[in-house]
């Protein structure tokens, strides 16, 4: 372990030293191709590459306990037990017992009828601090989040925020950003095919691909680019095991700012000031907790009955789930016995809609499934 953690020093130090030019471009990358193949050594032991590839799709994911997860992230004394006191109230004896082995303190609350468990994730910080030991468990929860909370200090230095970022960029976790638009398909034989589909200002070109590939034992591939990329999302890309998150950055404390420093953080983009000493802004950050985790009601109404407002099914996704989603959502085996949904709300053009699997449904539709048959 400290063996690797040695080697990403070594080759962090190397990249530091290295000016950054057009001749040192391609040594460049390679140097960040064998930093991320060590840096999946460290999280998912050697060769290892599962740890985090399975939750790398994740799209309409189920959490555990809640319909919603998120994390919250930061240095010690930022007020972090405070905020989970004051979101969650007191802690949920049951949800701690599932948590037991990882150090996360969790609660759950409820907005807008949606369950959402909070964890805090402790172990990251001081893994960084350390430099070593940071809990591959705290990790892989970290990376199941729907959003993470990135609380700071108002009157810290600002260097907190970006001590954190380029820890959760080393467990593999993309922050505010989409996977990005490549396409690298292997092949058996025919060599590295390179093309660009939008020109490349960011560090990329036929050479650099050819040296990142290689670093991963890659000979033969198509790589076609669909915009432009910087080396690190090439080898992302690659490596195929990313989590792309939200983040918030939560600044407390305000009570112990001046308005012109609050001025400041105010151009921030991702940004919640609160204090939660005093419980000021708490909803807004709800709201941007609820804007950021992409999240949408569907109110189910079994036939006859008036719909359940109380217990929307909850569904996380950037675009309209479909009524399939929906279904596939509530109950894995659902899909094989759909004949077709009835839908009111802001989806259906007439109240209700006679809709199939394929029908795009929106924030707080009844659905009612009707089962085929027999
Ligand atoms: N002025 C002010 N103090 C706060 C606020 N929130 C928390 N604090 C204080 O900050 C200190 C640390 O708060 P905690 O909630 O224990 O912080 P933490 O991030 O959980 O700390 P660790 O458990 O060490 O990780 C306590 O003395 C709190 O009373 C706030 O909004 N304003």
């Amino acid at each position: 372990m400290s063996n690797v953690q040695d080697q990403i020093d070594k080759i962090e130090a190397e990249m530091a030293r290295t000016q950054k030019n057009k001749a040192t471009n391609y040594h460049l990358g390679t140097l960040k191709a064998k930093l991320a193949k060590l840096r999946s050594e460290l999280l998912n032991g050697p060769g290892g590459k599962s740890a985090g590839s399975k939750d790398a799709g994740r799209g309409f994911d189920v959490t555990k306990s809640g319909d919603t997860r998120i994390g919250l992230v930061g240095f010690p004394s930022v007020g972090k037990s405070t905020l989970l006191t004051t979101l969650t109230g007191t802690r949920s004896e049951a949800a701690a017992y599932e948590f037991t082995t990882l150090t996360c303190i969790p609660g759950t609350m409820k907005y807008k009828g949606a369950r959402i468990q909070v964890l805090d994730l402790p172990g990251i910080i001081e893994g960084a601090a350390e430099g070593k030991g940071r809990g591959r468990q705290v990790i892989s929860t970290a990376r199941t989040c729907n959003l993470i909370l990135v609380v700071l200090d108002a009157g810290k230095p600002l260097t907190h925020k970006k001590i954190i970022e380029a820890e959760l960029f080393s467990f593999g976790i993309r922050i505010n950003q989409v996977p990005p638009n490549i396409k690298i398909v292997k092949k058996e034989a025919g060599g590295i095919g390179y093309q660009e589909m939008t020109p490349q200002t960011k560090g990329m070109n036929a050479e650099v691909c050819r040296m990142v590939l290689k670093e991963f034992k890659i000979s033969c591939a198509e790589v076609i680019l669909r915009e432009d990329v910087t080396v690190d999302q090439f080898i992302d890309v690659i490596e195929g095991n990313r989590a792309y998150i939200p983040v918030l950055y939560v600044f407390n404390k305000i009570d112990s700012i001046t308005i012109e420093e609050l001025d400041i953080l105010d151009q921030m983009p991702n940004y919640v000031p609160i204090s939660s000493r005093d419980e000021w802004n708490l909803d807004e950050l709800m709201e941007e907790i609820w804007n950021k985790c992409n999240m949408l009601r569907i109110y189910t109404k079994p036939k006859g009955q008036i719909p359940d407002y109380d217990e929307p099914v909850i569904l996380h996704s950037a675009k309209n789930p479909t009524v399939e989603e929906f279904c596939n959502r509530i109950h894995k085996s659902l899909m094989n016995s759909f004949s077709h949904a009835w839908v009111w709300g802001r989806s259906a053009k007439h109240q209700p809609q006679r809709v199939g699997k394929d029908h795009e449904l929106m924030d707080e539709d009844v659905v009612q499934i009707v089962k085929k048959a027999g």
